[in-house]
């Protein structure tokens, strides 16, 4: 059996651990590269080289079918020059040195050397043509894999992209894209080194069938050396790649404006610097690690190469003295295992190189698959056109929990278990425990209860982002779980808690909300109104065309409340039917909270359902309708009037809420110290 390699375990810096909880690395998925790359010898390497080759045509076809004939048209052309050069000059070496006046001898060699100058030009030709064509191609490769790569990961469940195992796929999957662009340089190095070294090497056997072998032992150290430098590269690369986040990441939170104040307020730019320098010292150990090594196998295997090529230059020395070999083969078998040498040089670090590259594109394949399995499914019943109500039907929910816990070693749960599929939930409580309840449409719905009650995770489910554990939520009679989810989507507008502040213009954070449709004016004028962000827009410098981002030059940063109102807006402008509200008025100062409400009260009014969540409870007076979550439980319903008469949950945290405004200030008054005499 292979005795399989050790994976080299970074020391941990004190740094990973008091500012990350311990070591930064991955423990999935490049392990499995590690096991595959470790295992492959330079024969399986070479087994796995058309299939390489092919896959490489495959995207470059894809991008560019043109720019692909090009480049392959031009590699083969350039190893038939190299072959015809090689015969052009072992004839030219023949007539140079056989005869007996050297004006009749460069006569004779006038044609072969015409022939040589020709072809030399054909190959310069070919050359630029192919490095025109792969320039062309490459940036298109790399953008067909990362718009395909872009648009799967657009297009998952939210449980994926949540899903710890399918985000590290995406994690890595990222440097696929880069690499399938790589593959064309090496790949059309493969062809063209294969073309020159097969030529070499039908020339040498010509010449003296003893020579091909001694070609073969000039390359082996330099391909040894080769291969174990790059995979030592490799293992390192994929051992230390969180590691490098990591130092990035610190680095930039010393520049970026947002951590900024902090930063300056707390003095934490030296702390934050000594950890950077930390995590790059023990980086740049493992630099200096591989530096060492390389510079000694490349050391041993340049003493190997001496050898051989001392051996060669013997064999033809020995061969010229026993009468074997003419002057002129000789000589033209000296350029030959030269040019041999050096095509099968190239040969074996691009093969190599291909290799490393294949592996990370493998990674992107990957991640094709599962996010296609992943994918939001298209097409389903259609919903109701105008339905009554929408009805929780014992709806659990449990987030999918993270499968890996951070410690090194930690196995791999099993590839394609999806969380979504009821392999790894949380064994802790649900986020939603058998929830039974009634959403009448065109009415305000109010929502409430204590943080992590499961408030949010309500309406997540009832915008169609997750589907229940158990239970059904329907649309009248129809499944939500069987409905056309686009056209479930084309009825909600959220404004989530967090929602996204886009680093775009104000006309587009607003405009966002239908994405898909032309904006016009009049749509954004009036949603605007409607959320009561015109002030807000008559504020900036450019109206809604003032940029959002403070990090761009001309960009404007706007207050929390400020962003409030212009997400508002945002799902005022999406005019779908439902219109969810998570924390509405959380960042708006009194006066701007009741003209929230007026302005969503005055939506239901127009028939639109507004669900509502909030833990202002004042505000939850004119909802028609309260349901009030404790712990993933439905507790209490009924309509504002009717809780509070009832004197439970709702009642209780009306009364606390009210008590702060109505309460006395009872703590005696604050000494103030006298100013102490100068
Ligand atoms: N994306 C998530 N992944 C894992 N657990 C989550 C996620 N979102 C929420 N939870 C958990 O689900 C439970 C319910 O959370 P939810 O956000 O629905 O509560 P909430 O009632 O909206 O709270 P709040 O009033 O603080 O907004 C909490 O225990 C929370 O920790």
């Amino acid at each position: 059996m292979r005795k399989r390699r050790e994976v080299v375990q970074p020391a941990v810096s004190e740094s990973e651990r008091l500012l990350f909880g311990g070591p930064l690395r991955y423990d999935m998925g490049w392990n499995k590269h590690a096991d595959a790359f470790l295992e492959l010898g330079f024969r399986a390497m070479m087994t796995r080289l058309p299939g390489m080759l092919a896959s490489s045509l495959r995207l470059a076809r894809q991008a560019d079918a043109r720019a692909a004939r090009v480049v392959m048209a031009a590699e083969v052309g350039r190893g038939v020059t190299q072959a015809v050069s090689l015969l052009a000059v072992n004839s030219a070496l023949g007539k140079l040195l056989t005869g007996p006046d050297i004006g009749q001898r460069l006569h004779s060699a006038a044609p072969a050397l015409v022939v040589l100058a020709c072809v030399m030009l054909l190959a310069a030709l070919l050359r630029a043509a192919s490095t025109y064509a792969t320039g062309r191609l490459e940036p298109k490769v790399e953008r067909v894999a990362t718009e395909l790569y872009l648009e799967r990961a657009a297009n998952v469940e939210l449980a994926a992209i949540e899903d710890h195992a399918f985000h590290k796929l995406l994690d890595t999957a990222q440097y696929g894209a880069r690499s399938a662009r790589h593959m064309i340089g090496h790949g059309t190095r493969v062809i063209n080194s294969m073309i020159s070294l097969v030529t070499a090497a039908g020339v040498l056997t010509v010449l003296h069938p003893g020579l091909l072998p001694l070609l073969v032992t000039m390359t082996l150290p330099s391909a040894w050396s080769a291969l174990t430098n790059a995979r030592r590269r490799y293992e390192s690369f994929h051992t230390w790649v969180q590691h490098a986040r990591a130092g990035q990441l610190i680095g930039n939170l010393l520049t970026e404006p947002a951590a900024a104040p902090e930063i300056r307020v707390h003095g934490m730019g030296p702390f934050l610097l000594r950890h950077f320098r930390s995590m790059s010292e023990t980086a740049e150990a493992e630099q200096a690690r591989l530096s060492r090594l390389a510079a000694r196998t490349g050391l041993i295997a340049a003493g190997w190469t001496g050898l051989a090529t001392l051996a060669t230059y013997a064999t033809l020395g020995a061969l010229l003295l026993a009468g074997a070999m003419a002057l002129s083969v000789a000589g033209t078998a000296v350029i030959a295992v030269r040019t041999g040498a050096a095509s099968l040089d190239t040969l074996v670090l691009a093969v190599n190189e291909l290799h490393e590259e294949a592996l990370f594109v493998g990674d992107l394949q990957r991640l094709y698959v599962e996010a296609a399995e992943r994918a939001i499914p298209v097409g389903g019943e259609p919903l109701p056109e105008h339905p009554e109500e929408i009805r929780f039907e014992n709806v659990t929910f449990s987030y999918p929990r993270d499968p890996q816990p951070r410690t090194p070693g930690a196995q791999p749960r099993t590839p394609g278990a999806h969380p979504q599929d009821g392999g790894e939930r949380s064994t802790s409580r649900p986020a939603l425990d058998d929830v039974t309840l009634t959403l009448p449409l065109g009415r305000i719905i109010a929502l409430v209860g204590e943080n992590g009650s499961g408030k949010t995770t309500l309406v997540k489910l009832l915008a169609g982002l997750y589907t229940p554990d158990r239970g059904r939520i329907l649309w009248d009679g129809v499944d939500a779980a069987c409905a056309d989810r686009r056209l479930l989507a084309e009825r909600v507008a959220m404004v989530a808690q967090d929602f996204k502040r886009w680093p775009f213009t104000a006309r587009v954070n607003v405009a966002v909300g239908r994405s898909s449709a032309a904006i016009t004016e009049e749509r954004l004028a009036a949603s605007v109104a409607e959320a009561g962000a015109a002030d807000v827009v008559a504020d900036l410098p450019r109206g809604l065309d003032t940029l959002l981002a403070r990090n761009f030059s001309g960009g404007h940063e706007l207050s929390g409340g400020q962003w409030q109102r212009l997400g508002i807006a945002r799902a005022a402008y999406r005019r779908g039917s439902i219109l969810i509200v998570d924390e509405p008025t959380a960042a708006l100062d009194a006066r701007a909270e009741l003209e929230v409400f007026e302005k969503i009260r005055a939506l239901a009014g127009s028939g639109q359902t507004v669900v509502l969540i909030t833990h202002r409870l004042a505000s939850v007076r004119h909802a028609d309708l309260v349901h009030v979550l404790e712990h993933g439980r439905l507790v209490e319903s009924g309509t504002p009037e009717q809780l509070l008469a009832r004197g439970g949950v709702y009642a209780e945290l009306y009364t606390l809420q009210a008590e702060q405004f109505t309460a006395k200030a009872t703590a005696a008054p604050r000494k103030v110290p006298s100013p102490k005499p100068a």
